[in-house]
């Protein structure tokens, strides 16, 4: 049984034209004019573009001593409802736990997943097992590593540590990711913080300055260009994180910055509402920063120095927020917006003139499909390529509000944020999953995507390594030992 998407304007990465898209077997057949299929689509006044893939997710994860909220069943119609086709999840080991064992527990939450997904798998601790196991990993298709450098005494990796991961990343040929905060600063100031009473969800920003994020990206950096791998920001909200990113390419560094859409359009001033819901529902790390940090980061995305927007979807409900009341160290860390990154940034970015549809398609799908090495597979309106396509309506407007999600949490991050921008159709390997605006994801339709490694960067990246290794000289005559 066939699709065909009529009447559309197809916007990619690189080209904006008119054409008809035949969808046969999950993959996209043919585009051209005058298509024809079994069913057909109308797009009239609206562009396709290929689905939006979200590198950063954390659906159902174990976290400051709860689970984040939505699972891969709720996450992943939340993502369809919004345009966006993939997600990346991260799996997370415990201490001296095996990766392996590690990624039978994550593979066990996905069997609802209603669009693909794939993993990253992230290094919590280090040892010989650590070391064998990522070959396995690797073959396995997760070709992504993530170190947390905050989260001290649970999650965090010491620079030794990351240093030994990042080397074992560059001869497999993987791709290490970074959350980059110094963790030692962040637990230093939070006791402060707390010991002058300051115990609110405003000290959670005060706890974590911009300097903490610029420091830790640096040093992320400078320890991936000495491993002679490239590295992958996550969650850059700030102009110091950006600023040492910025630097490292201008150097000719393989290094990627991640604005998340909450970044972009929300601010600091959420913190010091009155509401201790309000402003805990709003505690994630980095913290919102100010309109500064937001200016640069919009510029990161059109100047190319900033690659992808993801969300770092990781929702908690309003109870699982007051854990934290009476000490702001213990709110669980996290927002959602799966549903929302993709018209909020259509809203705030094309709207306004500071993207053009076709960046707006690189920064949310073909950038990262190309980082991840899953192009043209993934964020590609190509034949061959998977029909994870979006038929986008750019007048269809929404005022976003918890009471309409696809979220399980009982709040919006962006609620009452008017959105002009929607999906009008979303297919997910050719399945229609919304249907004139109407979600009809089907749980269960999601297939992992596994990666190769050794890309393309790496490979060019081990390549000059090799060439500039340090070399012994051979020395003839050499002198006698003067002692
Ligand atoms: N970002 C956040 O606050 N929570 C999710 C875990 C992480 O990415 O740090
Ligand atoms: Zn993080
Ligand atoms: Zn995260």
């Amino acid at each position: 049984m066939s699709k065909v998407i009529k009447n559309g304007t197809i916007v990619t990465a690189d080209r904006t034209w008119k054409a008809d898209v035949l969808i046969r077997h999950g993959k996209i057949e043919a585009i051209g004019p005058d298509l024809h299929g079994d069913h057909e689509y109308d797009a009239t006044g609206c562009y396709v573009m290929p689905g939006g893939i979200d590198p950063h997710t954390h659906l159902e994860m174990p976290f400051m001593g709860t689970y984040s909220a939505d699972d891969f069943e709720s996450g992943t119609r939340a993502a369809l409802a919004g345009g966006t086709t993939m997600v990346v999840d991260f799996c997370l080991p415990s201490p001296n736990q095996s990766l392996l064992e590690a990624l039978q527990m994550w593979d066990n939450k996905t069997s609802k997943a209603a669009c693909d997904y794939s993993f990253h798998m992230a290094i919590t601790w280090w040892g010989k097992q650590v070391f064998d196991e990522m070959q396995t990993v690797v073959d396995k298709g997760i070709t992504s590593f993530k170190h947390f450098m905050a989260y001290k005494g649970s999650l965090m990796v010491n620079d030794d540590e990351m240093l030994a991961s990042f080397q074992r990343c560059a001869e497999l040929g993987a791709l290490p990711l970074v959350h980059a905060e110094n963790g030692d600063v962040v637990a230093a100031l939070s006791q402060k913080l707390l010991a002058e009473g300051n115990n609110g969800p405003e000290a959670h920003a005060y706890s974590r300055p911009p300097e903490v994020e610029g420091e830790a990206t640096n040093r992320a950096i400078m320890i991936a260009d000495m491993a002679g791998v490239p590295l992958y920001v996550v969650h850059t909200s700030c102009e110091q994180s950006h600023e040492a990113i910025r630097r490292a390419r201008q150097k000719g560094m393989r290094v990627y910055g991640e604005p998340l859409i909450q970044h972009l359009v929300l601010d600091e001033s959420e913190y010091f509402d009155k509401d201790w819901d309000h402003a805990a529902r709003r505690v994630m790390s980095p913290p919102f920063r100010n309109k500064t940090h937001q200016d640069s980061l919009w510029a990161g995305l059109q100047a190319g120095s900033l690659q992808t927007v993801a969300t770092d979807h990781c929702a908690f409900t309003t109870d699982q927020k007051r854990y934290g009341v009476g000490d702001f160290t213990k709110i669980p860390n996290g927002t959602g917006g799966l549903e929302d990154r993709l018209p909020v940034l259509w809203t705030a970015g094309v709207n306004t003139g500071r993207l053009t549809p076709n960046e707006f398609v690189a920064v949310t799908s073909t950038n990262i499909a190309k980082i991840l090495n899953m192009y043209p597979q993934k964020g590609a309106i190509l034949e061959g390529a998977d029909a994870d396509v979006i038929v986008w309506d750019p007048k269809k407007k929404k005022t976003i509000a918890a009471k309409s999600q696809q979220s399980v949490i009982d709040y919006n991050v962006f609620e009452g944020y008017e959105v002009t921008g929607l999906p009008r159709y979303v297919f997910t390997r050719g399945e229609l999953a919304v249907n004139d605006g109407k979600v009809e994801a089907k749980p269960g339709h999601g297939q992992f995507v596994g990666r190769e490694p050794k890309g393309a960067v790496n490979r060019a990246l081990s390549t000059w390594k090799e060439l500039v290794a340090p070399r012994k000289v051979e020395r003839s005559g050499i002198p006698a030992s003067g002692v």
